[in-house]
């Protein structure tokens, strides 16, 4: 495909690892910045990331591997940005390469935690990249299962449908499936509270409670999430469509999750730095749910599970007690 632009992903993570793995099976050349030295060289002599989903095994001659950010960016016409949302400060503080022409694309499913902004707006604001070139790569999908070439559905939001074509055939596969989307707003804002949703059914499954309660729960959880976006970005969508209540739902149930997995220790009693501490992966969660609690302020949404898990993380309450309470709120 030497028609198709030329991308760069940048992160060494899971989901960093899952969509080279997807842009490999169509473009011949990728740029891949990762920050670990280490797992580069590793990468070229084992053509695997040795730290995340390390099954998948790469052509090493597709890809241009650096741990140079700018060499990336540089190098490329879109870039998609697969870091946690709580490093992306950090990881970008020695570009000097400008991305106002470029296409940005989000897999991140996170707020940026300094100014709360979501990160097409962060892109915007900070980096001056217009919207027309911001797209989010989002959907029900977890990395784990795209290694195993498991068919998963994604969704581009972008305001420019060229763009979201351009993406859509350049990710797409025997196992990828794409759908686009114009609501760039309300999917990122979708991704970040699912997160938040899925901590409260691990938490919810750590403290005993059943598949009874855990349905509830996430029926009341879409719920809030809909009164939530409708807040913040209101705009004709249907909640049910995979990029809202399909990530909610792979979250909030699949073992693979993150998310889930966090607050399932912190039903069971482990710290929430205990429990940050057994994880070599990163839940997204924990960072959105002081942005979206503080957000929220401004707001007025009633979001009882977003606050149930606030307290729990942020305020020191006892999960058991507070889950209790939360039980009385939801219908
Ligand atoms: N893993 C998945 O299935 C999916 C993840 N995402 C999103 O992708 C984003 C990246 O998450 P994952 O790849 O899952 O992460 P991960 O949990 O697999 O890996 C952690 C990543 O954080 C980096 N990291 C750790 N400490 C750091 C530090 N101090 N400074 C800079 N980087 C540091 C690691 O190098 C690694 O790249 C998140 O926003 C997540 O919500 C979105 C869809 C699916
Ligand atoms: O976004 C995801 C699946 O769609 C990944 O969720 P976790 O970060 O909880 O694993």
């Amino acid at each position: 495909m030497n028609d198709y632009p030329k991308f760069a992903v940048i992160g060494g993570g899971s989901w960093a690892t899952a969509i080279v793995k997807m842009l490999s099976e169509n473009l011949s050349e990728i740029a891949w910045y990762m920050r670990s030295e280490n797992a580069i060289a590793e990468l070229k002599e084992n053509f695997r990331n040795p730290n995340y989903l390390s099954s998948v095994e790469f052509d090493i001659d597709q890809l241009i591997l650096t741990n140079d950010i700018n060499e990336a960016i540089a190098y490329a016409d879109y870039i998609v940005f697969a870091v946690p949302s709580a490093f992306l400060n950090s990881e970008m503080k020695n570009l000097t390469v400008s991305l106002k022409d470029k296409v940005v694309l989000s897999a991140i499913k996170g707020i940026i935690p300094e100014t709360s902004l979501i990160v097409g707006e962060h892109f915007h604001q900070v980096y001056d990249v217009p919207y027309t070139n911001i797209g989010v790569i989002t959907g029900p999908c977890h990395a784990e299962e795209v290694a195993l070439e498991r068919l998963s559905y994604i969704t581009i939001a972008c305001s420019n449908e060229e763009v979201a074509k351009v993406v859509k055939d350049c990710i797409s596969s025997h196992y990828i499936k794409v759908k686009i989307s114009d609501d760039i707003v309300g999917t990122e804002y979708a991704a970040m509270l699912k997160n938040i949703y899925a901590i409260a059914c691990g938490m919810a499954h750590g403290l005993g409670y059943g598949d009874n309660f855990q349905a509830l729960l996430m029926s009341n959880a879409i719920r809030e999430m809909k009164k939530f976006i409708k807040k913040v970005h209101k705009m004709k969508r249907n909640i049910n469509d995979s990029a809202y209540l399909g990530d909610l739902l792979v979250t909030g149930y699949s073992l693979f999750s993150r998310n889930r997995m966090f607050g399932n220790m912190i039903g069971k009693g482990y710290t929430v730095k205990s429990a940050q501490m057994e994880m070599s992966m990163i839940a997204e969660g924990y960072y959105a749910t002081k942005s979206a609690y503080e957000l929220n302020k401004l707001h007025g949404a009633k979001t009882p599970i977003i606050d149930a898990v606030y307290d729990i993380l942020y305020e020191g309450k006892d999960p058991k007690k507070t889950f209790k309470k939360l039980t009385d709120k939801l219908d």
